[in-house]
Order: structure tokens, then C-alpha cells, then sequence
């Protein structure tokens, strides 16, 4: 369970509150004499509340890394506010309860998990005796026992992130920012991920995610926020971020190749379509066509427009909107460098 937190620990109201973040703003300085700026965050405010997954998603240079180092003390503010169980970041006591796995975690190779543990123990300043039976219960939670006195350079990328987050949990913190934890995982990796995130929730841990993943932040978070150029474009629970626009997403067969179909769309929503090639019984040639739209009378409209082109439509089927639609209506543009 969470460590049960004295009432004065925190300095606001709303006792869930353990990341408030309040008009945070970072500019980056370069060039001579620091004259060339760039504002990596515009005026970000949010709060992560305890015992949830949070995920931060944004596209590249959406200004994501600069919020996790901000969290972490790494880099300073330019303006705004930020604290961590009531604490400024960057204080002994914020970075106390913080567990972090960052994206690129480097363990020597001549490491075993055990002596990985151990360093990162020690530097958490824990006695021996702590170190060793907090070491049993990681790597037992982790599922690495018995793999426990192997260098770390035989190990899959999956153990290896799997070590990772168990030096994170060394010395049992109440907070884990998990900076891209199933990069580079295969499928197998990332379903064992999931699930000790989903353990770990279940003990009360407050998890800030930070995952380019779509479909795997809608499998584990309560709450999302979503970044691009540096201002939050949403955030809520994904259902909250999903029903937001009150748009709504339909898909049809159209027998046509992908280009053909997106032409024949009123430009309006050929904006917010996307259509792949799809395979069909005999030699005509199909695709599978998605638009978001707002009204019903769009969805007419599109079926006119398809039908007006001589285009024969084989099915049609309206969809609930996934988080990916909603993502790429929220960030627009800057969607185009999600890796
Ligand atoms: N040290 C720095 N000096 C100058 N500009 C920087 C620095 N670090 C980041 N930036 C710029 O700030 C913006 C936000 O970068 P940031 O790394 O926070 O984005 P991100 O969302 O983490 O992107 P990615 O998904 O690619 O890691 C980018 O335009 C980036 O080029």
C-alpha cells in the first residue's frame, strides 16, 4: 500500500494531488549569449492524484522529456510551479519518493541484477541487510529469480527493463516515472510490462507514464495528458479525451484504391479521413476508409460524394472513437512527427 502521508506533508488543499504541475513554463536558451529561445512548455498545469497511472503522450519535441526532467529536479523551471507531495521539485524531499526508470537505463555489463540492485541500494543509502531482502523481493516481483547471479549482457531487453524498474523500486517510493518503459520490447516484453504496472497499481503506487504507445496507454492509464508544442491539448480519463469533441468515426468499404476515395470525400473531411488498401473476393479493388465526423448528415454526405464518383460502397459501420483518433484530432499538425 501507499505510505500513508502526514497531513502536513502537503502544502495544498486536495490531499491526491502527489505531481502539481501550475503554468510551467520552460524556454531553452542557445546561441551567443543564450539570445536564441525556445519554449519547450507554454503555461502547463495538471495533477496527477494518488494511487493512478498517469500518461503523458505528446509527438516528438512535444515538450514531454523536458516535463519528466522538471518532475525530477534534472532541469530547472524557467516560471510556473511544480511540486511533488507538496515539495518544490528538485528538493531532497520530492526526489525522495521519486522511482525513476529513465528511456535509455545503462547498467554496467559486468553487472548482475544482484549487484545492479545492490549499487542502486547503496546509493539510496540503505544498509546491507536492507539491500539484500529488498533484493529477494524485486527480483521475485520482477521475475528474475534464479537469473539473479547472470551478467546483465546475456539478458533480453525485456529482463533488462524489467531490472530496470526494479532499481526503481529499490527504495520502495510512493512515485514511479516510467520514461518509455516497453521501447523496444516485443509483444511478449510489453504484456509482462502491463502487468506488473497493473501490480504495482494495485499496491497503490502512483505511476507517471511516459509512452508514445497509444494502444498501450489506453490499456493502463486512468488519466492522459496530451502535449504538442509545448501546451496540453487534453486531458481527462481516456473516455473523457475519446467523447470530448463529441465527433464520432465511421468506416466503410468502398471499392475504389485509397486515393480514389479520399478525392471523392467533400475536402472537409478528406481532412480527417485516412483510407488503407484492403483485400476482397474477386479482382475489384477496395479499400477501407475512415472519417471522423461531427453530425450525422456528414456521414450522408460522404456517401453521396462517394456514390456521385460512381464509387460502389460495400459496407458502413459507425465506431466508437479511439484514443488514436482523438490523439491526432488534439495535436493536429505536430501528429505528423509521432514516431
Ligand atoms: N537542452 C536543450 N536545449 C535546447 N532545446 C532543447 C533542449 N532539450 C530539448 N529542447 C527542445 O525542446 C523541445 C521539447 O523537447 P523535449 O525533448 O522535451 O520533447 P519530447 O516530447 O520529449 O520529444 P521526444 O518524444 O522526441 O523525446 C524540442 O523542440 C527540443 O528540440
Amino acid at each position: 500500500m501507499l505510505a500513508s502521508t502526514p497531513a502536513d506533508d502537503f502544502t495544498s488543499a486536495d490531499q491526491s494531488a502527489i505531481v502539481r504541475v501550475e503554468d510551467l513554463r520552460k524556454t531553452y536558451r542557445s546561441g551567443w549569449f543564450g539570445s536564441r529561445r525556445l519554449p519547450a512548455l507554454q503555461g502547463v498545469s495538471l495533477e496527477v492524484h494518488a494511487g493512478e497511472v498517469f500518461g503523458l503522450l505528446g509527438p516528438n519535441g512535444a515538450g514531454k522529456t523536458t516535463l519528466i526532467k522538471t518532475l525530477l529536479g534534472i532541469i530547472r523551471k524557467s516560471s510556473g510551479s511544480a511540486t511533488i507531495f507538496g515539495h518544490p521539485v528538485g528538493t531532497s524531499r520530492s526526489r525522495a519518493r521519486i522511482g525513476y526508470l529513465p528511456e535509455n537505463l545503462r547498467v554496467e555489463k559486468h553487472h548482475t541484477a544482484r549487484s545492479a540492485l545492490h549499487l542502486y541500494g547503496r546509493l539510496s543509502r540503505m544498509s546491507s541487510e536492507q539491500i539484500r531482502r529488498r533484493t529477494d523481493q524485486l527480483l521475485a516481483k520482477v521475475g528474475l529469480q534464479g537469473r539473479d547471479r547472470e551478467t546483465v549482457r546475456r539478458f533480453s531487453k525485456g529482463m533488462y527493463q524489467r531490472l530496470g524498474l526494479a532499481q526503481a523500486l529499490m527504495h520502495d517510493p510512493d512515485l514511479l516515472i516510467l520514461d518509455e518503459p516497453t521501447d523496444g520490447l516485443d509483444p511478449v516484453g510489453r504484456s509482462e510490462m502491463r502487468e506488473l504496472l497493473q501490480q504495482l497499481r494495485s499496491e497503490g503506487k502512483t505511476i507517471f507514464l511516459n509512452s508514445h504507445i497509444l494502444q498501450e496507454v489506453e490499456a493502463v492509464c486512468d488519466r492522459v495528458a496530451v502535449l504538442a508544442g509545448g501546451t496540453l491539448r487534453g486531458l481527462g480519463s481516456i473516455e473523457e479525451l475519446t467523447a470530448h469533441s463529441g465527433q464520432q468515426r465511421f468506416q466503410m468499404q468502398v471499392l475504389a484504391d485509397p486515393q480514389t476515395a479520399l478525392a471523392a470525400l467533400p475536402a472537409d473531411l478528406a481532412e480527417h479521413a485516412h483510407a488503407e488498401p484492403q483485400d476482397v473476393a474477386a479482382a475489384a479493388t477496395a479499400c477501407r476508409l475512415v472519417v471522423l465526423c461531427s453530425e450525422d448528415a456528414q456521414i450522408d454526405a460522404s456517401v453521396d460524394a462517394l456514390r456521385a464518383a460512381g464509387l460502389s460502397i460495400r459496407s458502413l459501420q459507425l465506431q466508437t472513437l479511439s484514443l488514436e483518433d482523438a490523439f491526432f484530432e488534439m495535436v493536429g499538425n505536430a501528429a505528423e512527427e509521432l514516431r
